[in-house]
């Protein structure tokens, strides 16, 4: 049974936008527009997609923070709007742009207080607490205060207190944001583990693609609250209609090669770069090039991911709800914060 399920969610807001000196006229903007999706128990989902997507009001729903305007939602069996506390012990969420820990408090305290919320029993919190303090090397700052801290540091204090009371979901929305590469790659490491090791299901939101890469089997990309890719990452290259290039040293300078399958997209002197799709073999190619033209060497690229992202953000971007206004209206499901 999948452990995240979303059948047509869709979610609107309500903006009132200035339209002249003394006019205001509301606007609706249909953040997630449509979606449906599962996600299995085990599985670690890059949810990616261009600003304003989205993406984080995919994931607000997702922990019962906002209610959606219409569809269905449920996590593990349980609709999060309506259940949200009791939901909260069985999901981890992490805001790379906001931390849930106590500012001026250290560390410590912070994980003292998760444990009484989500009253996890004493040796499962030391359990978890020592390897997450060993594996994200936390262990030298636990009575730092939090604001003393460096984003990198933060970042990771605040991946533990997600996962302390072991849930079966983590949320993880820019988990790698402003990091250093070092930094970066401790958190895909750890994240990497805890998937792998402890079956903790993953929904992970980033701008940086090589966090997908190393962490994700699978990758969804949103745009304009609608789900345009849910497949392998591989597969996006036959989506995004990518191109590998040959880059081929010919003996002298000659006029753009002429093969089939493949088209001359540089020139620079005896060297020239022919670009044919990334779903097809080179062999034909290279075949062609090496029975016409005196060749001294070759070799080729494969394409970038972020190219083939890029492109497809850019083709799919027109006149959609554009992002930047986080106005006043959020209606929020009630009850108490999640305890984390
Ligand atoms: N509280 C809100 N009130 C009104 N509009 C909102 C609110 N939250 C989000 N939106 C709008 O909904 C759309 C989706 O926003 P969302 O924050 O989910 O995108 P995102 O994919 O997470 O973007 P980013 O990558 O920039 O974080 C945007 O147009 C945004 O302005």
């Amino acid at each position: 049974m999948p452990l995240i399920e979303l059948d047509d969610v869709a979610r609107t807001f309500t903006i009132r936008a200035k339209t002249g000196r003394f006019r205001r006229e509301k606007r609706r903007v249909r953040a997630v527009d449509g979606l449906t999706f599962t996600v299995e128990a085990g599985e670690c989902v890059g949810y990616i997609g261009p600003n304003g997507a989205g993406k984080s009001t995919t994931i607000k729903m997702l922990t019962g923070i906002l209610v959606p305007s219409a569809g269905r939602l449920r996590v593990a069996g349980v609709d999060p709007a309506r259940d949200r506390v009791r939901l909260a012990r069985r999901i981890g969420v992490v805001f790379g742009q906001r931390t849930t820990l106590w500012w001026d408090l250290p560390l410590r305290d912070s994980y003292e207080l998760a444990r009484r919320v989500y009253r996890i029993p004493a040796a499962r919190y030391r359990a978890n607490l020592e390897r997450c303090l060993d594996l994200l090397e936390l262990g030298p700052l636990l009575d730092t205060p939090v604001r003393q801290l460096s984003l990198g540091q933060r970042m990771r204090g605040d991946i533990a207190a997600a996962l302390l009371h072991d849930p079966e979901v983590l949320y993880l929305d820019e988990p790698t944001i402003g990091l250093d590469i070092v930094s970066k790659n401790r958190v895909r490491r750890f994240l990497k583990d805890v998937n792998a090791e402890a079956g903790t299901t993953v929904l992970l939101t980033t701008h940086d693609l090589t966090d997908i890469e190393q962490l994700c089997s699978r990758v969804m990309v949103i745009d304009h609250g609608r789900l345009i890719h849910d497949g392998g990452l591989e597969d996006l290259h036959a989506v995004g209609r990518s191109e590998r290039t040959l880059v081929v040293d010919l003996a002298e300078v000659t006029a753009p090669i002429e093969v089939a399958g493949a088209r001359v997209v540089r020139v620079d002197g005896p060297r020239q770069w022919l670009a044919f799709p990334a779903t097809s073999s080179a062999a034909p190619v290279v075949a062609a090039v090496a029975a016409r033209y005196p060749l001294v060497d070759l070799s080729v690229r494969e394409p970038a991911i972020e190219d083939v992202i890029a492109r497809m953000y850019s083709e799919g971007t027109e006149g959609g709800p554009g992002g930047g206004a986080h106005p006043e209206e959020e209606r929020t499901a009630s009850g108490a914060a999640p305890p984390s």
